[in-house]
């Protein structure tokens, strides 16, 4: 397993669309550690597969260069580079044997015969496909085409990283949950450097250690599970991450406090003097707002336009001044009618053109 590193790649799909300023990815600048668990994630057309692709080598960047440990392998195919990928769809040979396709990335590796057998019988139990290891993978579902997929991109032990580009689209619900419980044993078995595409975010959070949120060709955080909850470094972060997501309020400073459609919220902490961009925002979780009585204190007044009841709790849909906002609101707990919306302080994030200023 190798350590990765992308340094200042940037990547336009022809010198015309560089020539316009369109990058699939505008700068990249990142290392993955040995051994990592690390989902991409982000909504369609953000430069994740562009930035697989670009990792794996079946795409060489516009700028830049990648290394897997010391070693450039910025202009080697995805054979030299020694990396084991799967995609969304199942690449397997219809006309072998599970067994036999399981075993052939080992066989063509020169493994012996007695090491294959034992790591094929592992992946065939870790794939479920125990009843159906001498079936022909013609004959087989969709779903099983791509566990035989992930088996042979996992079985082998001695590749640099295992990339993973929408691996599970094709399986169903129950399945994928199964599946990357599976991911994530193997990974704390045998600390795989492993990358993993997806626009679900469940799917990176139960994924991965590190998820890395791109949005518009760029890595606009990378962080765990909670600090990309916690804290959300970029707006984006904040809305994507969550549901609902963060609520995002325009607003402008005042002195130390944040003036969102003339109500006044006072910001601990005075970091509201390097609010300095062309536009600022206010960040807080739904889970940190609470509803109190009009009149309550210093409490921002809000208009109620519905109450959604989700089970366990209820979200509900507010406009303060015309800003729409949600909270969070337990089963039992009251929801006046004039309603006033409360911000738990240290839950509040203050953002400067998109980015955070710092914990207010
Ligand atoms: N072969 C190509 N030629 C020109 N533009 C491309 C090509 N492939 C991708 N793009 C563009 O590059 C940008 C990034 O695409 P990419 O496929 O990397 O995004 P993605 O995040 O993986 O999206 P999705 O989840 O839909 O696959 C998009 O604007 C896309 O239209």
């Amino acid at each position: 397993m190798a350590r990765i590193r992308l340094d200042h790649i940037r990547h336009a799909y022809s010198p015309a669309l560089a020539a316009a300023d369109i990058y699939a990815l505008r700068e990249v600048h990142h290392t993955f550690d040995d051994g990592g668990a690390y989902a991409l994630l982000g909504p369609s057309g953000c430069g994740k597969t562009t930035l697989l692709n670009i990792i794996s080598g079946l795409l060489t960047p516009s700028e830049g260069s990648v290394l897997f440990g010391d070693d450039d392998v910025t202009m080697l195919t995805p054979e030299a580079r020694n990396i084991a990928q799967v995609f969304q769809f199942p690449v397997i040979y219809d006309t072998m044997t599970v067994r036999e396709n399981l075993a052939f990335p080992l066989k063509n590796r020169k493994v012996p015969a007695a090491a294959i057998r034992t790591r094929v019988e592992d992946m065939i139990g870790r794939i479920g496909l125990e009843a159906k290891a001498d079936r022909k993978a013609r004959g087989l579902t969709a779903d099983e085409k791509q566990k035989i997929s992930l088996g042979r991109g996992l079985v082998r032990s001695d590749v640099n990283a295992i990339l993973f580009d929408e691996p599970l689209t094709v399986i169903d619900p129950h399945m994928k949950w199964q599946l990357r419980s599976e991911l994530k044993q193997l990974h704390r078995e045998f600390a795989m450097t492993m990358v993993y595409v997806t626009h679900d975010q469940t799917e990176a959070l139960t994924f991965a250690d590190k998820v890395v949120v791109m949005y518009e060709g760029e890595v606009v955080q990378i962080g765990t599970p909670e600090e990309l909850f916690e804290r959300p470094q970029h707006t984006f972060v904040g809305y994507f991450i969550g549901s609902p997501g963060m609520n995002v309020l325009p607003c402008r400073i005042d002195g130390s406090d944040a003036m969102v459609s003339d109500m006044r919220i006072a910001l601990p902490g005075g970091r509201a003097a390097y609010a300095v961009g062309a536009k600022t925002e206010l960040g807080i979780r739904p889970e940190f707002v609470t509803i109190v009585d009009r009149g309550d204190g210093d409490a921002v007044p809000v208009t109620i336009d519905k109450v959604e009841d989700v089970g366990s709790e209820r979200i509900v849909r507010a406009r303060l001044g015309e800003h729409p906002l949600s909270a969070i609101v337990r089963e039992g707990v009251a929801i006046p009618t004039d309603a006033a919306m409360r911000f738990a302080p240290d839950a509040l994030n203050l953002y400067a053109d998109s980015r955070l200023v710092g914990r207010v």
